[in-house]
């Protein structure tokens, strides 16, 4: 589909066609960016998807991003000035940036045009984005202004034993059931380790135990072990997960597999418009209806700064026979207090005699008395 028109000759209403936004997440070191630079080689429709890169800790971005993170907020300066680790860093980094992210989705938006699609890695840290507040802005405002999904890359060298296929099947539900997004597995590295034993578990359940029971012969882990045992209901569980999961084998070194990778994007897409696109919109609207409220109580506390706006109280019911004050804790300074004068107690305070002298000291020695030549 490219820009339309409606069927009506009289009212030419220009239809922005809006690109479909890949949002790339996996476990650190599974691919991301390996797998996002070869898509930012596929030329569809004439142009290459637009790139953004929101990972601020990589030294280099191998595909020529058109939105970089790090061209905007400096990651480095971040934990310098906030006194932050690594992973601090890249989360406050991600907060600061996603103040501003309504622009980007303007800049995508108008991507649409050229690009049919938008492809935004992430950082390498999972949770980070997955579970921070800024991950959540990110993702929420490309689903509600253009079809969105969620590619989640699995390292199938790395999880052809039982159990961290398992962890990551589990990871890939988390995020799934968060988000309320369509959903791709993306199988990568596929030219060391063929990703057939994970579609296998996946479709069947016996073969999964099969797979588990074996491990624990060899690894002394899986079989009858704890973490076997659960392992196995967790596989259970992860049927219905499973039944509708879209995933294909791919590797980001080669290229195979891409084209399967991109008819899965389009019904994903198709299943945005079908199935999510309303539930988006809906949220959307009232997101807005809230923010005009508050903008509205803002607006009306700043002209008539005496009014008095409705409070919600905390708790406003009781059961039968109690008051809602005596929910409430009481503090020793309230009316209502036990203290019948209303006044705060003081504590009484055990100050050991030797600590005494040590406070006395320390002021002798580091507070200047009021007239101590201070001439200013
Ligand atoms: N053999 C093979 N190696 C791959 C493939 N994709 C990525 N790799 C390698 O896997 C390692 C990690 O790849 P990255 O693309 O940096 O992974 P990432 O998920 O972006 O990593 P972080 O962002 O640092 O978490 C690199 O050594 C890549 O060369 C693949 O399809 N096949």
């Amino acid at each position: 589909m490219s820009s339309s028109e409606t069927s009506d000759p009289d009212t030419v209403v220009e239809v922005i066609r809006k690109p479909v936004c890949l949002i790339i997440l996996g476990m650190a070191g599974a691919g991301k960016t390996s797998f996002t630079r070869r898509l930012a080689s596929k030329i569809v429709e004439g142009s290459r998807p637009y790139l953004i890169n929101l990972d601020p800790a990589c030294r280099e971005v191998p595909y020529p991003a058109n939105i970089d993170i790090r061209d905007t907020v400096d990651y480095k300066e971040v934990m310098k000035q906030y006194g932050l680790g690594p992973n601090g860093g890249i989360v406050t980094t991600l907060n600061l940036f996603s103040t501003k992210f309504g622009q980007v989705v303007n800049l995508i938006e108008k991507a649409g045009k050229k690009h049919k699609y938008c492809v935004i890695d992430t950082p390498g840290q999972i949770e980070v984005f997955t579970w921070s507040a800024s991950g959540t802005i990110v993702s929420e405002s490309l689903a509600s202004a253009c079809p969105t999904v969620i590619v989640y890359v699995m390292d199938t060298v790395r999880s052809v034993s039982p159990i961290t296929f398992m962890s990551n099947m589990l990871y890939a539900c988390s995020i799934l059931y968060k988000t309320r997004l369509p959903f791709i597995v993306v199988m990568n590295k596929t030219d060391v380790v063929d990703n057939s034993y994970a579609v296998e578990w996946m479709r069947d359940f016996e073969a999964f135990q099969e797979a588990l029971e074996t491990a624990g012969d060899s690894e002394s882990e899986g079989g009858t072990s704890y973490v076997g045992n659960l392992t196995r209901s967790m596989a259970l569980a992860l049927d219905a997960f499973y039944s509708d999961l879209k995933c294909c084998g791919v590797s980001s070194h080669t290229g195979a597999g891409i084209d399967e990778f991109f008819k899965l994007v389009d019904a994903a897409a198709e299943e945005y418009e079908k199935e999510y696109k309303q539930d988006w919109l809906k949220m959307r609207a009232q997101k807005l209806e809230e923010q005009k409220k508050k903008d509205e109580e803002k607006r009306l506390k700043r002209d008539n700064p005496n009014v008095v706006l409705e409070k919600k109280k905390l708790i406003d019911e009781v059961p039968v026979g109690r008051e809602t004050s005596d929910v409430y804790l009481k503090h020793p300074g309230n009316e209502s207090s036990s203290d019948e004068e209303g006044t705060e107690v003081k504590p009484d305070i055990d100050d050991k005699p030797q600590d005494v002298a040590m406070f006395q000291e320390f002021i002798n020695k580091h507070v200047k008395p009021n007239n101590s030549g201070n001439k200013t």
